[in-house]
């Protein structure tokens, strides 16, 4: 693409261009997509706020690509020649600006057509991209009728699992929670000081305990993060590690640990923290966070499916690998790019470090398995297969009281089970599933 134009919006849209290219045609995620833009790529000199936009258009995208696609069908009935550069994508990323992020149609569209004249396939198309999006503004509602948005929004294999797994209704409450951008949500270092932190920041305390704030701006910026007082943790994320209860004083092994939201909640809560990972990238981002929270832990790069210590833990946390299609809210782009090859892989992975963890687990112990993910696969259909595996191992199930009184987050099994249309009024949460399990010989 050439980025000759310095029009005002135009270095934003063809940034969240390439953006939803990356994810969509190289398989890369939106997050380490938008890193390399503001860091490196044309981004990098960009107003906060063209950064922000770029990213809103990016994900905004991705949360409303297939009703965006049936749209675009109806819009460009002949399919568009392989030689037409970005131009799909321009009118994806406009549509999304035009019906769902209330941008002023005149400048959506006379961006999108800027967008296309600097391309040098696209801008043979620039007519086109001009009718299409002048009709769109004209007859959005005609264009729109009939489509069933939620059933659009996910890919097949997601709704057949979601429909299968908690019914079409809480499906669709799902698809409806994703379309909004989350909350921001924090977990505070000193539990007793949760009341003074929700006042300085004009945050909500919930049930759970975490803090919850409107998303948007610099979280740099906000009071208490320079000093360490909380980290970003979704609400529904800071529930399983404190399913292992009182853990002061006690030795806990935190397998799959980085980049250490849950490494922070237990050495917060007093515990002789060890954090297994095995990627070094993500374990110096968790040095980083025990660095800025002061917080202590020890760390270990190693496979959690075959580290040989040479000891027993009572207490251990195994927040496994997985397609993490519970998280789409904050992650759009999970939808694109998991597939139900990557859940079968990942829960073979699973499978083979919840076994490794049970050796590492002492007769008596307490071992908390959780994946931020939406498939039974990953989740209860694991723990099943497990303890049918392991006789001497039992579920010690999970009361409501423990999370904050919300019962109907806790399965008829004694499972966490959160959906990300939980307190859908109060903004949501991630999807989460956890089982704890003991070991009784
Ligand atoms: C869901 S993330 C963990 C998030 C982390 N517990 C937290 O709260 O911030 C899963 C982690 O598993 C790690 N991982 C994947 N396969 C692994 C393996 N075989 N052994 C150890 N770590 C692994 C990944 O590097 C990734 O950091």
């Amino acid at each position: 693409m050439n980025e000759t134009n310095n029009e005002p919006g135009l270095p934003a849209r063809l940034a969240a261009q390439r953006l939803v290219a990356s994810v969509l045609g190289k398989a890369r995620a939106l997050d380490e997509a938008f890193a390399d833009e503001v860091t490196k790529g044309a981004l990098r000199d960009a107003a906060a706020a063209d950064k922000g936009f770029a990213r809103a258009i990016a994900g905004t995208t991705l949360r409303h690509l297939g009703e965006i696609d049936l749209i675009f069908s109806r819009l460009i009935e002949k399919p568009l020649p392989k030689r037409a550069g970005p131009t799909q994508t321009i009118l994806r990323t406009a549509i999304a600006e035009i019906l769902f992020l209330g941008v002023a149609p005149h400048a959506a569209v006379d961006l999108a057509v800027e967008a296309a004249a600097s391309d040098t396939d696209a801008r043979h198309f620039k007519s086109l991209v001009n009718a299409a999006l002048r009709r769109l503004t004209r007859e959005a509602d005609t264009l729109r009728n009939g489509i069933d948005a939620e059933r659009a929004s996910l890919p097949d294999w997601l709704w057949k699992s979601w429909v299968k797994s908690y019914g079409e209704e809480a499906a669709r409450a799902t698809i409806r929670s994703q379309w909004r951008e989350a909350p921001l949500d924090i977990t505070v270092k000193v539990e007793a000081d949760r009341a003074l932190w929700a006042e300085r920041l004009g945050a909500k305390l919930m049930p759970t305990g975490s803090l919850r704030l409107e998303a948007g701006g610099r979280i740099e910026a906000l009071p208490g993060f320079e000093e360490g007082a909380w980290w970003v943790q979704d609400l529904a994320a800071a529930i399983p590690a404190r399913l292992l209860g009182d853990v002061k004083g006690r030795d806990v092994l935190d397998l799959c640990a980085a980049p250490g939201g849950k490494t922070l909640e237990l050495a917060s809560m007093g515990a002789n923290v060890t954090a297994l990972d095995r990627s070094p990238q993500r374990l110096d981002r968790l040095r980083r966070n025990l660095a800025r929270t002061g917080l202590d832990a020890g760390i270990v790069v190693e496979d959690a499916a075959r580290w040989q210590p040479g000891r027993t833990w009572d207490f251990i946390l195994l927040d496994a690998p997985c397609t993490a299609t519970g998280t789409a809210r904050r992650h759009p782009d999970v939808l694109y790019l998991k597939t139900h090859a990557d859940r079968d892989r990942l829960s073979a992975l699973q499978t083979r470090i919840l076994d490794h963890a049970a050796r590492l687990l002492s007769v008596g112990g307490t071992l908390v398995y959780c994946t931020c993910s939406l498939e039974r696969q990953e989740g209860p259909d694991q723990i099943e297969r497990f303890l049918y595996r392991h006789a001497n191992f039992a579920r010690r199930p999970i009361e409501a009281a423990e999370v904050g009184g919300l019962a109907e987050l806790v399965t008829p099994e004694g499972d966490l089970r959160t959906l990300p249309c939980h307190l859908a009024e109060e903004g949501g949460m991630d999807g989460f599933y956890a089982a704890r399990l003991i070991r009784r010989t």
